[in-house]
């Protein structure tokens, strides 16, 4: 029997929509928590296939989600492509930053990415070895526009302001540091899948930042790009796009970019979504991830209800962004027996 979340991503229509979570494997879980201290540090953890391979594995054995994301994260590429990154606790990612033409032409070539990211095909590979068998593997990256809001700034920013104005300033450089994003992304998705990935997942965290023309130059584009080339190398390969905060902007955007699944953030409302999305194809979401911190019949009742919404079409259940660390493991179980005990009779 098929795997339910390629079945959602076919676009069949479920009685019980499958489900996952972002950060499923994250801060919030004591194993996680344990299996990082021994790693060191987050990047140690990310480059460790082993270990990575558990943390991925820990979510899916306490939960039973239906699908299992690889453990690793969006700034590894820059990373890969010669930036500099750490961590600073408490505070989030640094790297050295692109700035200037010299910047972008001193990048590693593209095809020496996978120097630096071997470690994590090889964490693929284990867990395709590994997960049982109904579990969906989703591999992943970050969108060009996303990685370099953080390559051009050397850091998260609330507007992505510095971005914005190499944009404004420097267009063709802004341009080209997007093209080798766009490049290197199908190396690194493409090794993914070669090793095991079944769904690759493309994360536009800061795609609602971008406005008009922009959003469809630098979100929707090369999100088209990229989905077309998978889909060529790898026919029948499902694809995800997460252009969060993209508002109306998710309207269409399946069919502008061929992904399979646009997964929608949490400000805008399900019933808003299955009108406007959901009639172009299978959705992801979305219920506000603060009901994990919260609970009670608020989470029960706001489950059922992202359930209901969706539930003339195909939906794959999840969050509308990550779970944070100061949620509570309990709330997540009861998440799971809301949305597969609810009756969409
Ligand atoms: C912007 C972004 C990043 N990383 C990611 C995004 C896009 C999605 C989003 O908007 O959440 C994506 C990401 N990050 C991580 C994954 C793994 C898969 C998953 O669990 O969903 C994925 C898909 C692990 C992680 N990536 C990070 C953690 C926490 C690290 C820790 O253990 O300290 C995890 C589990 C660290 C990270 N990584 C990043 C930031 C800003 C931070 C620090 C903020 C924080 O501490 O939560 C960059």
């Amino acid at each position: 029997m098929t795997k339910t979340i390629l079945r959602a991503l076919a676009g069949e229509t479920l009685p019980t929509p499958p489900i996952w979570m972002m950060r499923q494997a994250g801060r919030y879980l004591p194993e996680y928590r344990a299996t990082r201290a021994q790693a060191g540090d987050f990047l140690s953890l990310c480059y460790n296939p082993e270990l990575a391979a558990e943390v991925t594995l820990q979510p899916i054995r306490r939960y039973g989600f239906d699908a299992a994301i690889l453990f690793a994260d969006i700034l590894l590429l820059p990373q890969a492509l010669g930036l500099d990154l750490w961590f600073v606790t408490g505070e989030g990612p640094r790297l050295s930053t692109i700035q200037t033409d010299a910047d972008l032409a001193a990048l590693n070539p593209v095809d020496a990415i996978h120097d630096t990211l071997n470690p994590v095909y090889e964490t693929v590979k284990i867990l395709s070895r590994e997960l049982p068998s109904e579990t969906t593997l989703i591999g992943f990256a970050g969108a060009p526009w996303t990685v370099a809001t953080y390559m051009i700034a050397g850091r998260g920013t609330k507007d992505q302001g510095p971005a914005h104005a190499l944009k404004a300033e420097n267009r063709k450089l802004f341009e080209g540091i997007l093209d080798v994003l766009t490049q290197g992304t199908i190396e690194y998705l493409t090794k993914q899948v070669e090793a095991g990935a079944e769904v690759v997942k493309l994360f536009d965290s800061w795609a609602g930042s971008l406005e008009g023309d922009d959003f469809r130059k630098y979100a929707l584009e090369p999100a088209r790009i990229i989905t077309q080339e998978m889909k060529a190398r790898f026919p029948g390969l499902p694809v995800i796009a997460f252009p969060r905060q993209a508002g109306e902007g998710y309207i269409g955007f399946h069919a502008a970019t061929g992904a399979d699944c646009v997964a929608v953030d949490d400000s805008v409302t399900p019933e808003w979504a299955a009108q406007h999305v959901q009639v172009s194809g299978c959705v992801q979401g979305n219920l506000a991830s603060s009901h994990m911190v919260t609970g009670g019949d608020a989470l029960v009742r706001e489950t059922q209800r992202v359930v209901k919404a969706f539930l003339k079409g195909p939906h794959i259940f999840n969050l509308g962004h990550g779970i944070t660390p100061d949620a509570d493991p309990e709330n997540v179980q009861l998440m799971i027996d809301t949305v597969r005990s609810t009756v969409t009779a």
